[in-house]
Formats: structure tokens, C-alpha cells, sequence
């Protein structure tokens, strides 16, 4: 078999620690591979034709919010060792930027997003497929924090935004693509826990001589 990126793709609900674990992961991994780290979010569609206030409406939970087939070439192109221009989202203006962020060749790839694993065509690309379980309860408690410190949100538009659509889809599409994962991690404890057991099974369930360290 041909040596290419290594996909990662860690799913699981908003707020249920995806974005801290890949971080995590890539510094574990860094000091004997070169890692990148990808966000599903990068890939909300360009809403420049709508207002703020109308754009503040978007059900930004639901799988077509998100630009499937760029997400899909740009995976499938860092895969094949290729660099891409990857979109930057500013969450509080509700959009994608002007912006991009070059992504080069990696050894391995962590992608990390909620719908991922609902994503046949992603499902497809990605070598090892990781879920994160957590309450949707706890999940709830960190996003109002996360999202009241760094999205400019309100505790009340939070909750107001759950209730219409990010606990829906949750349970919709979200939760339901847990099937599809190869390893689920509970992450409603100590953070040291949920990287132990990340390390812990990639260790033993990653073919390293897949990955191209030369
Ligand atoms: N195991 C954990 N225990 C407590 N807080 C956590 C844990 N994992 C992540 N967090 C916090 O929860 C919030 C959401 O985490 P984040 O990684 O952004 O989640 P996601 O990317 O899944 O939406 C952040 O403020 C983060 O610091
Ligand atoms: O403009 C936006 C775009 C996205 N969101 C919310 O973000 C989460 C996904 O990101 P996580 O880092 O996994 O939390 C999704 O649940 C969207 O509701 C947003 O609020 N506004």
C-alpha cells in the first residue's frame, strides 16, 4: 500500500471537547510526525448575501450548512499529500472570511466536527474514526461558557439557539452517527482521561507503517 496522510476525524456534539482533543492530540503526536489540524466549522457556506439578522437565523446544526464538497476535496487532497487554502469562519459575523490559512502536507490529519461522521463521502477518506461521548447536558453547561467568552453570545441566545436547532439536530444527526465511529471516548470527566484512552487505542488500532515518516 502507497504511504499517505493518516485521517483522524473526531466527532461528537458541540461542546463535547472535539476542538481541545484534537489540539491535544496533535501535541502528543507532533514530536514524531508532522500534524495538521482541520475544522469541519471552516467549511460554513459564504453567507454574504444575508444580513446579520438574518444570518443569525441560519440552522447552522444541520449537515447542509456546511460546504460538503470543498470539506471533501480539501480532505481528499491532503490525503494525496497536496497543500489547500483553507477557509477561515468568523463565528460572531456569522460568515466566512476573506481569509485563508495554507494547510501542507502532513503525516497525520485530525479533522474535527460535529456532522463528520454523518458524512459518507468524509466517512470514506478518514483511516480512523473517533466519537466523543458526553452528556448532552454537560456539553450544554461548556458551550453557554465557551460561547459567552469567545462566539460574543448571550447565555439566553445560547439556550434560545439550542432549543430551535442544536439540540434537535443533535439528536437527529449527530448523535445517531456514533455507529459509524471505530473508537467512542467519553470526555465528561477529568481532560487527561479522554486523551489516556485516545492515546491509549490509537496505539494499538493505528498501522504506523501506513504513515510515511520518511
Ligand atoms: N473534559 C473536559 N472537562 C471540562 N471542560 C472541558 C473538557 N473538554 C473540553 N472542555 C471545555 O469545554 C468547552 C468546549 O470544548 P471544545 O473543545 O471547544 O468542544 P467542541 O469542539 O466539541 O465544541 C471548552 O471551553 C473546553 O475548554
Ligand atoms: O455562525 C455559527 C456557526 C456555527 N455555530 C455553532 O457551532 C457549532 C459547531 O462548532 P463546535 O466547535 O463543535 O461547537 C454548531 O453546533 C453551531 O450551532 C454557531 O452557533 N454560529
Amino acid at each position: 500500500m502507497d504511504k499517505q496522510t493518516f485521517v483522524i476525524a473526531i466527532a461528537g456534539a458541540s461542546g463535547s471537547g472535539k476542538s481541545s482533543l484534537a489540539h491535544r492530540l496533535e501535541q502528543e503526536l507532533q514530536p514524531w510526525f508532522s500534524v495538521s489540524v482541520l475544522n469541519e466549522d471552516a467549511y460554513y457556506r459564504k453567507q454574504d448575501g444575508l444580513t446579520l439578522s438574518e444570518r443569525k437565523q441560519t440552522n447552522y446544526d444541520h449537515p447542509n450548512a456546511i460546504e460538503e464538497s470543498l470539506l471533501v476535496e480539501q480532505l481528499q487532497e491532503l490525503k494525496a499529500g497536496k497543500s489547500v487554502s483553507v477557509p477561515v469562519y468568523d463565528y460572531t459575523t456569522h460568515d466566512r472570511s476573506d481569509a485563508t490559512v495554507e494547510v501542507g502536507p502532513c503525516q497525520i490529519l485530525i479533522v474535527e466536527g460535529i456532522l463528520l461522521l454523518h458524512r459518507e463521502a468524509v466517512r470514506e477518506i478518514v483511516d480512523l474514526a473517533v466519537y466523543i461521548d458526553v452528556p448532552e447536558s454537560v456539553c450544554l453547561e461548556r458551550r453557554i461558557k465557551r460561547d459567552v467568552a469567545q462566539r460574543g453570545r448571550t447565555r439566553e441566545s445560547v439556550l434560545a439557539q439550542y432549543e430551535k436547532t442544536v439540540g434537535p439536530m443533535y439528536r437527529q444527526f449527530v448523535a445517531p452517527s456514533k455507529i459509524y465511529a471505530d473508537l467512542v471516548v467519553e470526555n465528561d470527566s477529568n481532560r487527561e482521561t479522554a486523551i489516556e484512552r485516545l492515546l491509549g487505542e490509537l496505539r494499538s488500532r493505528i498501522d504506523m507503517d501506513h504513515v510515511d515518516v520518511g
